[in-house]
C-alpha cells in the first residue's frame, strides 16, 4: 500500500534521509528504529506531507504522492498520530473522537465505528464527557490513536506512541497496534525507541543510521543482538 523509493529529506540545507527505501502492506506493523536523531520522525512528516522531499518518490497505493497535501492524503487513509499526543485538551474525550470523523470528512458509519474504538480502549467509554487534559498520559495517548482511529485510515503512523507511558498501558496499546492490523488489515508504521517494544507488536522493522536504512528485515527471523549495534548510543 504504501512505497517509498530513493526518498531525500530534511529541514533547508541539512540533509536528514537520504536513499531511503521503505514498504508497507496492509495488515503489517512495520516499526521504525534508530538512534536520537536518526531522522524517524522526518520519515514519518515526509509521509504525512508535512514535510517535502527533496528528491524521491512516495507511492499510495500505486498512485504517485510525492507532492500532494497533508489533507489529500489524510482523506486517501493516511491516518497520523504524531509525538507528544496531540488531544485538544479543553474538549472533551467524545468532542475529540468527532473531530477524528470531520477531519477527514468522508462518510463514516459513526455509531459502529464508535462501537470498534470502544472495544479496542473500553477507558474511552467511560470517560466520554471528561476533558481530555484532565486524562492521565497514557489514556491521552489511548484518545490519539482513537480519534486517528475515527477517520478509518487505511495505514495509521504512530511517532513514538508508547513514550513516557506506564507499562501496562505500553501493554494495551502493543495489543490495540496487533489487533487493529491483523483483524481490521490497517497497516501501521511504528516509530520506537526502544527495540524490545518494537519486536513486542511489529512484523517488520527498519533501522536508521547514517541518513539511511542499515537493517530492515522480519521480526520473527532477527536476533534482537544482531542489529543493537545500530541502536546503542
Ligand atoms: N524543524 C527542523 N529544522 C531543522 N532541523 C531539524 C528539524 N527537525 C528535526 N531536525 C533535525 O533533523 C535530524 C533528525 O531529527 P528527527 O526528529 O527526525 O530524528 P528522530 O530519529 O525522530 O529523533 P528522536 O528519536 O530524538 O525523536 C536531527 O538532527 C534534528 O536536529
Amino acid at each position: 500500500m504504501l512505497k517509498i523509493s530513493s526518498l531525500k529529506a530534511g529541514y533547508d540545507e541539512t540533509m536528514v534521509l537520504n536513499n531511503v527505501h521503505l514498504e508497507v502492506e496492509k495488515g503489517k506493523v512495520v516499526s521504525i528504529l534508530g538512534r536520537n536523531g536518526a531522522g524517524k520522525t522526518t520519515l514519518i512528516k515526509t509521509i504525512v506531507g508535512l514535510l517535502k522531499p527533496m528528491d524521491g518518490t512516495i507511492y499510495w497505493n500505486d498512485q504517485e504522492i510525492t507532492h500532494e497535501l497533508p489533507e489529500r492524503r489524510a482523506k486517501k487513509g493516511i491516518g497520523y498520530v504524531p509525538q507528544g499526543r496531540e488531544i485538544f485538551s479543553s474538549l472533551t474525550v467524545e468532542e475529540n473522537l468527532i473531530l477524528g470523523f470531520e477531519a477527514v470528512s468522508k462518510k463514516i458509519e459513526k455509531t459502529l465505528v464508535l462501537e470498534e474504538i470502544f472495544e479496542l480502549f473500553p477507558v474511552l467509554k467511560e470517560m466520554l464527557k471528561r476533558k481530555g487534559g484532565d486524562l492521565s498520559g497514557g489514556q491521552q495517548q489511548q484518545l490519539a490513536i482513537a480519534r486517528a482511529l475515527a477517520g478509518q485510515p487505511e495505514l495509521l503512523l504512530l511517532d513514538e506512541p508508547m513514550e513516557g507511558i506506564q507499562p501496562s498501558i505500553v501493554e494495551q496499546i502493543q495489543e490495540v497496534i496487533v489487533k487493529i492490523a491483523s483483524k481490521k488489515g490497517i497497516g501501521v508504521v511504528l516509530v520506537e525507541h526502544s527495540i524490545d517494544s518494537a519486536f513486542a507488536c511489529s512484523d517488520e522493522y527498519y533501522i536508521l543510521d547514517k541518513r539511511t536504512v542499515v537493517s530492515k528485515g522480519v521480526v520473527k527471523n532477527t536476533n534482537i543482538e544482531d542489529i543493537q549495534q545500530y541502536l546503542v548510543v
